[in-house]
């Protein structure tokens, strides 16, 4: 059960239909492999053809200092995974690669090495590695801070300012972020399959008379699920997975409310300035991708029904008029997806969400998404040793998973119980508990429990206190936390 090794049980994924995108010129950040690797049947593994991305990705992460060829390092995986040598390979649940047995040059060039399936679910079985579909993506992670991209004002006022943010990617703010991330299963295959189907139908130049797509999505649902999150994720995604066809990606987040001028009939410029400047830097780089994040998208595209009935000036309407006019005209560059999110559903101006390619409702987390998260809470608690499991067994990567307790352990009489099974058991209580909590909630309350709920009395000699007590608190810090909600 707690092997953190080898998984050797049955792999049901996508085949690989891969993209098939052709490869331009190269990055110095990015390599990647278009091949697959042909599956070899066996009787233990299943392969269903589902989406255009789906399949198995070996995600290198390759030191900035390596003086190894990125394009070199890549053939080298390829190959390893197409000689069988990784039918020896060791992965972890988090599905990193040991890279103890590879040669001194490619395991001192590569950070890390991951395999990741594209809803990310681990642990996974496999028989054997290399029977696996596996396209090869090599990047260097950007370390830059992001920096402003600023609109000079147009009218007369010398303290303001409105821009956006350009961040590099991929970036190492935004490593592991899209792994962190747990909605019920098809949320990210979805998201990720979606965007690079776009893109792809933009590239093979699809006629728009025919088909229609905006290369825009748009993520909506109750705060602190995770939108903003997940969408620069997905750009982060997006820039190692498509890092054949775009060697350079940039998120730019839009400020809203910057745009919105105290100076009259202004902000319809702004927005205006702001698309133009985007568009200027997409057609400058046709090889690169530019990912624009429209965070709460209602203050920029209010509905024009609600501004007009509460007799709002007509600037907020010229503000929206101007955000449609510049996204038609985006929509003809095809390095260009646009991302917003919103939590209030009925107050985006209709013809927006008329444009949007693919509307996600992301909705609170689930029973099993809250044991997930809170899990992973535990497991960075422990590896930092605020937390102490007095079981060797049970270090924080063997920390029992949702669909090990709920198949196993709850079924068991609680004297059968292994002492990880009874912490896993313990834990989903906290999870039950913690029903219509969002992921941003869930993820503040360890440290309420610490802070509020545990007693020094039960501290460890070295400080740290014992996994039972400190998940005991955790159940009353979210009992608490949700009582306290009721009547908010
Ligand atoms: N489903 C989830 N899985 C894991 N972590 C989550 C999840 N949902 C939210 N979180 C955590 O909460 C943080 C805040 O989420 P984020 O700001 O992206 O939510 P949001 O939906 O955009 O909220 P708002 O609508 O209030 O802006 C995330 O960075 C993440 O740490």
């Amino acid at each position: 059960m707690h092997d953190t090794t080898k998984h050797l049980c049955t792999v049901q994924q996508q085949g690989d239909v891969s993209g098939a995108l052709h490869p331009t010129k190269e990055s110095p950040y990015c390599g990647q492999n278009n091949e697959s690797i042909s599956p070899t049947m066996t009787t233990e593994t299943t392969w269903t053809r589902s989406s255009s991305c789906g399949g198995w990705h070996a995600e290198v992460s390759v030191r900035p200092t390596s003086a190894s060829n990125l394009e070199s390092i890549r053939s080298w995986w390829r190959n390893y995974f197409r000689s069988g040598q990784s039918e020896s390979m060791d992965i972890n649940r988090e599905g990193e690669i040991d890279m103890s047995p590879l040669p001194q040059d490619i395991r001192g060039a590569c950070i890390r090495a991951t395999l990741t399936g594209d809803d990310s679910t681990f642990p996974v079985s496999f028989s054997s590695v290399n029977t696996i579909p596996c396209d090869v993506h090599v990047f260097i992670l950007r370390e830059e801070e992001s920096c402003i991209e600023e609109l000079q004002p147009t009218v007369g006022d010398d303290e303001w300012t409105a821009g956006c943010d350009n961040l590099s990617l991929p970036h190492i703010s935004l490593e592991s972020v899209w792994e962190s991330l747990i909605f019920e299963s098809e949320v990210k295959r979805q998201l990720l399959s979606h965007a690079q189907s776009a893109l792809l139908f933009s590239d093979k130049r699809v006629s728009s008379h025919i088909i229609q797509w905006n290369r825009m999505i748009l993520l909506h649902g109750p705060p602190g699920t995770g939108k903003t999150t997940l969408c620069r994720a997905l750009a982060h995604k997006l820039a190692i997975r498509q890092c054949h066809r775009f060697p350079r990606t940039t998120l730019l987040e839009i400020h809203s409310h910057s745009l919105f001028s105290k100076w009259f009939s202004t902000s319809g410029k702004l927005v205006s300035a702001l698309f133009q400047m985007i568009r200027d830097m997409v057609e400058d780089d046709p090889s690169s991708l530019v990912c624009v994040l429209i965070d709460e998208v209602e203050s920029l595209a209010a509905s024009r029904s609600n501004t007009s009935s509460n007799g709002d000036p007509t600037d907020a309407m010229r503000a929206v008029n101007s955000l449609l006019t510049s996204l038609d005209r985006l929509r003809h560059f095809p390095n260009v997806l646009v991302l917003a999110t919103t939590n209030l559903n009925g107050s985006v101006d209709s013809a927006f969400v008329d444009r949007v390619d693919l509307k996600l409702h992301i909705g609170l987390p689930i029973a099993k998404a809250r044991y997930q998260i809170l899990r992973s809470c535990i497991q960075e608690l422990i590896r930092v040793g605020i937390v102490h499991c007095s079981d060797n067994d049970t270090q924080g990567s063997d920390f029992p998973t949702y669909e090990e307790i709920h198949n196993q352990g709850e079924h068991k009489m609680d004297v059968s119980l292994s002492i990880t099974e009874h912490y896993g058991v313990l834990l989903s209580k906290c999870a039950q508990q913690a029903e219509g909590l969002s992921g941003r909630s869930l993820r503040k309350l360890p440290l309420q429990a610490h802070a509020l709920y545990t007693s020094s009395d039960s501290k460890l000699e070295d400080g740290s206190l014992p996994l039972e007590h400190f998940l005991e608190a955790l159940f009353l810090a979210i009992k608490n936390d949700v009582e306290a909600r009721v009547g908010l």
